[in-house]
């Protein structure tokens, strides 16, 4: 890429409104010799100068602390200048100013961690887990998105990319000695790289959608027959009567969500209208709503009248059947003389009695909720942030990787190197190796300003 960014930029840093010290962080050739001009003195690498901030007219603007901290060894990888004064609103602004009057321009939103991952001081998956870090709603997240910061994803990315290049290369020298047979060309061993090369990204997109979760949270919808209890569960696991409840088959409508927490882990609670044969036509445009809401869920919760199990299940079979995990509660347990129904876990499907009303069971539900959020917390250790964009490049390039192994079973070496070259730049894609600008764009774009 062109060095079109060898512009200086400034922005305030800091979180707008007051607080005790605000900063104005510059980055660009042009930093330092805006620096010294403001603050009316050298300024030495990496050292804090206690100092005055002027204005054009060389009246006080503030005073603060003034640091410089020369590229290629900064954030940015350019020369960087903060200064930090008092976080007051007029100041920073003023300060701010002075600034663009000496010749930097306003940086746009990410612009920093852009000009970061562009002087390769960061991978995109990196620059990427700055904002997730900043964003991280719990201390989970936040030291998942540490994790990333730190390479850890990328590091696992880099390794299947090494694998697969040279793989990759195997196979063009083959198609270059096109007469001989693939077995002597080392076919079996070809074969097995890609084996191992499979398993280890399906286990790192294992991994890396934990790691989604962990950034986005886990989304729940809470679904089952008409009167189970689901409003009334959201209501008991939020905390508030949010939801309508009565007694009447067919009271929700339309789809109510709740962000909760449960543990220290953030989840998105859907509540859906109740899942039934027939209905008038706002209660069947309400169970549409509760199925599409399905296709989008990490997790259903399905809830059940205890004292009829079967009679709720068969409804909504169909539905649930494409969710990656199912919560299965029998709920209105105070109705049955505690004898709650006998049921197995197993696999991804967890059975649990609860009574949503007297709150029998709830604790055992938050448990198994915050497991399902993030693993346990002790099964998170070591885990980092990933995003949807990741989790699906990932995707894509197993699916790739599957199709070069069936090539190759055909000795089809062309199309096999294609594959894999297709593999391999889709993994690219996730450290900003291969990229599209436009990608740039709506990545940095949602960062906060001055970061
Ligand atoms: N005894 C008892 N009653 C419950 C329990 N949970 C819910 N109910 C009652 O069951 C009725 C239906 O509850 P809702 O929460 O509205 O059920 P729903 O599944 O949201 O119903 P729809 O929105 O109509 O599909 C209400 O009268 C609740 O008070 C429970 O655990 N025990
Ligand atoms: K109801
Ligand atoms: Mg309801």
């Amino acid at each position: 890429m062109q060095p079109s960014h060898r512009d200086t930029i400034a922005a305030i840093a800091t979180a707008p409104g007051a607080g005790g010290i605000g900063i104005v962080r510059l980055s660009g050739p042009g930093s330092r010799d805006i620096g010294e001009r403001i603050c009316g003195r050298p300024l030495a690498a990496r050292r804090a100068h206690h100092v005055r901030f002027h204005d054009a007219d060389d009246e006080v603007l503030d005073d603060g602390i003034a640091l410089f901290f020369p590229g290629p060894a900064s954030y940015t990888g350019e020369d960087v200048v903060e200064l930090q004064g008092h976080g007051g609103v007029a100041v920073l602004r003023a300060l701010l100013g002075r600034c663009l009057e000496l010749g930097a321009r306003h940086a746009r939103p990410g612009e920093f961690s852009e000009r970061a991952f562009l002087e390769g001081r960061l991978d995109l998956a990196q620059a990427e887990a700055v904002a997730d870090l900043i964003a991280a709603g719990d201390i989970r997240a936040a030291r998942a998105a540490r994790r990333t910061l730190e390479g850890d994803f990328s590091r696992r990315i880099d390794a299947i990319a090494e694998g697969l290049l040279a793989v990759r290369v195997h196979v063009e020298a083959a198609i270059d000695f096109a007469d001989e047979s693939l077995e002597t060309l080392g076919g079996d061993g070809l074969r097995r790289r890609l084996v191992h090369l499979r398993i280890d990204l399906d286990q790192l997109m294992l991994e890396a959608e934990r790691g989604r979760r962990l950034r986005d949270g886990l989304h729940a919808v809470i679904v089952g027959p008409p009167n189970a209890g689901k409003s009334s569960l959201l209501n008991a696991l939020a905390g508030v009567d949010r939801a309508i409840v009565t007694d009447v088959a067919g009271t929700t409508r339309d789809l109510l969500q709740e962000v909760v927490r449960v543990d220290g882990v953030e989840l998105t609670l859907v509540d859906t209208a109740g899942l039934r044969d027939g209905g008038d036509s706002i209660e069947r445009e309400g169970m549409r709503r509760a199925r599409s809401e399905l296709d989008r869920a990490d997790l259903a919760i399905i809830v059940l009248d205890a004292r009829d199990v079967t009679g709720g299940t068969s409804v909504i079979a169909d539905s649930i059947a494409g969710v990656p995990a199912r919560l299965w509660l029998h709920n209105k347990i105070d109705l049955t003389d505690g004898e709650a129904a006998a049921v197995a876990d197993g696999g991804t499907d967890r059975h649990l009695a609860v009574s949503a009303l007297t709150g029998q069971g709830l604790e055992e539900v938050r448990k198994a909720l915050a497991a399902l959020a993030g693993g346990a917390p002790s099964s998170t250790e070591g885990s980092f942030t990933a995003r949807t964009r990741h989790v699906d490049a990932l995707r894509r390039s197993a699916v790739e990787l599957a199709q070069a192994a069936r090539h190759l079973e055909l000795e089809s070496l062309d199309l096999a190197a294609e594959a894999l070259r297709a593999a391999h730049d889709t993994l690219g894609e996730i450290t900003g190796v291969v990229r599209a600008d436009d990608l740039l764009g709506s990545i940095f774009s949602s960062f906060c300003i001055g970061k």
